[in-house]
């Protein structure tokens, strides 16, 4: 059984003209890593909405088709079972904050509480989790005092709490500077590690190319492209599809057209390094 499966799903937003998922097929199997990538407007917020379970409950418009979370279809679910099963993580740290709770301690026990979990429970999930994100230092901290890259450690650390299976993380670090950007995909790589199964959006595609196991490419709300993250971005004609390719991919076709190509198509630092190293080793023994 899949753990998420989408059937013929298409979706319109209210007042909208056009449909901004069309007929989507796709399959998640548990404990994988997926990237979601494509275009600006293409429609990856709008997906995982959907996967979260906010469309059509919260935004209305017209869903047609079937999402099944677990075996069971999304609109058979209580929205209290879905919270604890799903969590969701999305761009602006800002507005991850509640906006309502002293301390950072306090913020990261809401959603427990919310989800009426006994408070020895709560204090246990909250002080193992913030060992986990090496945020101890924060907990007594007034989370809207925090900065960008410290309120998103802080948005994970609420989710995490919650011990959700799959987890939707929409573009996480468009708002971060690159040692914000590290923390969080150490984070992401750590859960990943404990087997979540995790939908990635995200923009900054070597990080893509490094920990997702699959993509998916979203263009004008079709799903143009999937498969295994290598195989994917050794497609470089994806760039005419408005697709980003990693460098590295782009180095790799370099070198098959000059007729020297690695052994292994490279679409990662190290794997390039690998690759390059070995080419160095064979020219010396010969
Ligand atoms: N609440 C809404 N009401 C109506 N149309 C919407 C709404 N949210 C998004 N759209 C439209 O749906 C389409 C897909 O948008 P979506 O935000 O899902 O794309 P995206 O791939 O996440 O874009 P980005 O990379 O810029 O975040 C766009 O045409 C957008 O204008």
């Amino acid at each position: 059984m899949s753990y998420i499966e989408l059937k013929n799903v298409s979706y319109r937003y209210p007042l909208a003209e056009t449909d901004a998922l069309k007929n989507i097929n796709y399959a998640f199997e548990e404990g994988k890593l997926y990237g979601i990538i494509g275009e600006n407007g293409g429609g990856k917020t709008t997906f995982c909405d959907l996967i979260k379970g906010l469309i059509p409950s919260f935004y209305g418009g017209d869903l047609t088709g079937e999402v099944f979370i677990k075996g069971k279809e999304i609109r058979e679910w209580e929205s209290s079972a879905l919270a604890s099963t799903i969590g969701y993580i999305f761009q602006n740290p800002f507005t991850q904050i509640s906006g309502i709770k002293e301390t950072v301690f306090e913020e990261i026990a809401l959603g427990l509480e919310n989800l009426g979990v006994e408070r020895e429970e709560i204090i246990d999930r909250v002080t193992s989790v913030v060992r986990q994100l090496k945020i101890e230092h924060l907990i007594k901290n007034n989370p809207n005092k925090l900065s960008g890259g410290q309120r998103q450690r802080v948005a994970f650390a609420s989710i995490i709490a919650m011990e959700t299976d799959i987890l939707v993380i929409d573009e996480p670090t468009s708002q971060l500077d690159p040692k914000g950007t590290s923390d969080i995909f150490e984070i992401i790589h750590l859960l990943k590690e404990q087997g979540k199964t995790i939908l990635l959006v995200e923009h900054k595609i070597d990080l893509i190319a490094e920990y997702a196991d699959e993509v998916l490419v979203i263009k004008q709300g079709e799903l143009i492209t999937n498969g295994k993250t290598s195989d994917v971005f050794s497609n470089v004609n994806l760039l005419n599809e408005g697709v980003n390719i990693p460098q590295i991919a782009l180095l790799s076709n370099d070198m098959k057209e000059q007729g020297k190509p690695f052994d292994t198509f490279a679409i990662t630092r190290s794997q390039a390094r690998e690759q390059i190293l070995k080419k160095g080793s064979e020219k010396i023994c010969h």
